[in-house]
């Protein structure tokens, strides 16, 4: 279905005006093509005037998918949107919605057994996952963003030549930093003064930067991630809660994952900058007890003669150097190892002083090492980042790809759906309406069996009034489009037979006022081609009267006979039927209402049953139900029955 290339001539199939109307919108030729690549309906919908149930027709087009008008009826269109809404509830991401859209009917057995078995597999694979929870983490997940560079100008790249600079920006690095060319600049010392950091990026390695401060080697020839390592790490930090619930999702579903490598990498950047030690700080806390300590050692010492003249020539003796060798060595140990600075600030005087240019050197010392260090760190997260970024994208993509998966599955579950079989009847035990199928467990809830066969291809459907004539017609309406979209049923069992047209007219829908003639133009044709139908018929005698329907509807039902279609009419004129027409009767029968006043009733039709309407059974229900004045009217009119 995907990468299908769109023609005009596929826009053309869909009228001029609508398909110059569409191009505009989205801007091109190559944008549509991109839209029909993800089978974007959903961008299709959202433009004025166009909605979605066109949508869905016109993207149909542009993937030249076969289109089946299988669904002739208003009513059935409501019940196939029901359908399609019911599954979209289960959806979580833009890309499983847009394909729930296109689930639509056909008649070709392979396509719609693999759709079948894709679900049910669906099915079985969502019963064994935590639901709730993964559809928390699959919610509106999207796909991976490229965050845009962020521009740091208090660093610096450096180059030696302008072609290493083109190089650079070609490769979008002046994004990030400014870059300057060493050869330009004739004041370089000073403009590089300007900034904290620089990136010298040598091909030749001929400059000389004594006396610079941070200074970052890096050869050209390294990758362009590992010469900025932010145009990578940047591009997971900004996707890391996504990344995140993908790695949740993954090992929900026991699938094999890199993601987890991330975090690790992500946390040691965080640190990173937080391992510096104060020099200045540390040299001048261990020299507080250094004065107390020469002074004690220093009283203890004898003098020679000499060393007393010594002294006075300012030369400290040996036995005095000691002392301030033992006690500056002590520290230098501890500076060493809390800094990784081997180095002597103090000067030999009584009280010690602090050697503050000593100090200075060896800041700008630890500062570029710590810049070393930082882009250390960074380049080899970038190098790892690297190797697993295609894989995390896959990842990503995949998720996105299973919500399809879960969404279907989690529709069959939830609403335990079970596959058809499919021959020349209609055949279903069990079968309920989509509607109380997530009740199916509500003690009033009660499954229906019922059956057409080739012998018996139309039947009429009497009964009780609030029988549920009505519901198991919508049923078999369901059952018959969602068997035919490649879905599992709402019935224990179904047997179902393909057609090429399926027809659900409801009295809801069709008694408008002067509905009659237009009703007769959408009815009547029905009968004159070959193609099989299926066709549902709820009350319809109230389009004209009595007698008028019923002959109108005794020639539908013989003709109906004679072909391969089947039927089922909801009628309270089966008695008047008969007289014209054999058909079998079948019959929901309401025996009374329990101690709540609600029907007591089998909802299941019997076979070759005329059930009578029984209303006074409802009128008794009201009657009981209602205030005195209301009461009284209602016990008027039972009397008569
Ligand atoms: N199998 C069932 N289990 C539980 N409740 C049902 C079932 N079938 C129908 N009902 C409920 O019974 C009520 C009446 O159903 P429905 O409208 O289908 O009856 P009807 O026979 O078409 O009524 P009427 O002849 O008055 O139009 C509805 O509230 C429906 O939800």
């Amino acid at each position: 279905m995907q990468g299908e290339k769109v023609t005009l001539q596929n826009i053309k199939g869909i009228g001029d005006k609508i398909s110059e109307k569409i191009l505009n919108s989205v801007g091109g030729e190559e944008n549509l093509q991109k839209i029909v690549e993800n089978v974007d309906v959903e961008k299709i919908a959202n433009i004025d005037g166009i909605s979605q149930r066109k949508a869905i027709e016109i993207m149909n087009q542009l993937l030249n998918n076969p289109t089946y008008e299988f669904i002739k009826s208003d009513r059935a269109m409501e019940i196939y949107e029901d359908i399609i809404n019911k599954i979209l509830a289960y959806s979580n991401t833009s890309y499983s919605k847009n394909r729930i859209l296109l689930l639509s009917p056909s008649k070709d057995m392979e396509r719609i057994q693999k759709q079948i078995k894709f679900v049910m597999d669906a099915k079985k694979q969502v019963s064994q996952l935590p639901i709730i929870k993964l559809r928390g983490l699959m919610k509106n997940l999207k796909e991976v963003e490229k965050p845009k560079a962020e521009y740091d100008a208090s660093k610096v790249i450096l180059v030696e030549t302008e072609e290493d600079n083109s190089y650079l920006t070609d490769l979008g690095l002046n994004q990030y930093y400014p870059i300057i060319t060493a050869s330009d600049s004739p004041l370089l010392q000073e403009e590089l003064m300007n900034y904290d950091l620089i990136f010298y990026v040598y091909s030749q390695g001929i400059l000389d930067f004594e006396g610079m401060p941070n200074l970052v080697m890096i050869n050209i020839e390294e990758n362009d991630y590992e010469i900025v390592p932010e145009k990578i790490i940047n591009f997971f930090t900004h996707n890391q809660n996504l990344f995140n619930r993908v790695y949740e999702i993954q090992k929900i579903r026991g699938q094999e994952t890199i993601l987890g490598e991330i975090i690790p990498i992500i946390d040691e950047l965080n640190v990173i900058d937080k391992r510096e030690v104060d020099i200045e700080e540390l040299v001048n806390s261990l020299k507080k007890d250094m004065d107390e300590e020469l002074e004690n050692a220093i009283q203890n010492v004898d003098l020679e003669g000499d060393e007393i003249l010594n002294l006075l020539n300012k030369n400290l003796p040996p036995k005095i150097n000691k002392i301030f060798d033992e006690i500056i060595n002590e520290r230098k140990k501890i500076i060493r190892e809390k800094t990784g600075f081997d180095f002597d600030p103090y000067l030999r005087k009584y009280p010690i002083e602090i050697d503050d240019s000593e100090i200075q050197r060896i800041q700008l010392e630890q500062s570029s090492k710590k810049e070393n260090d930082i882009f250390d760190v960074k380049k080899s997260a970038a190098v790892e980042l690297n190797s697993i970024k295609e894989q995390a994208i896959k990842e990503v993509e995949d998720a996105i790809k299973f919500d399809y998966e879960f969404s279907l599955g989690s529709f069959a579950y939830e609403y335990d759906l079970n596959a058809p079989e499919f021959g020349d009847e209609i055949n279903l035990k069990e079968a309920l309406h989509l509607e109380l199928a997530l009740r199916k467990d509500d003690e009033n809830t009660q499954t229906i069996d019922y059956k057409l066969t080739n012998d018996e291809n139309i039947a009429l459907l009497t009964g009780a009034n609030s029988g549920g004539k009505t519901t198991l017609l919508e049923t078999l309406t369901q059952i018959s489009i969602m068997a035919q979209m490649g879905l599992p049923v709402s019935a224990g069992e179904a047997k179902i037979k393909l057609f090429d047209e399926i027809y659900h007219f409801s009295k809801k829908r069709s008694l408008d006022a002067g509905a009659f003639e237009s009703f007769l133009n959408v009815f009547i044709p029905i009968v004159t081609t070959d193609s099989e139908k299926l066709v549902l018929l709820d009350e319809l005698e109230g389009i004209t009267e009595l007698e008028a329907a019923v002959k109108i509807i005794s020639t539908f039902i013989d003709m109906i006979k004679e072909s391969n279609s089947y039927g089922i009419i909801v009628t309270h004129m089966a008695r008047e039927l008969m007289n014209y027409t054999d058909i079998r009767v079948d019959g929901i029968e309401a025996k009374g209402l329990d101690e709540n006043y609600n029907l007591i009733v089998d909802r299941t039709p019997k076979m070759n049953f005329l059930a009578k309407s029984t209303p006074e059974l409802i009128l008794k229900r009201i009657y009981e139900k209602s205030d005195d004045n209301l009461k009284q009217v209602y016990a008027r009119i039972l009397e008569k029955f």
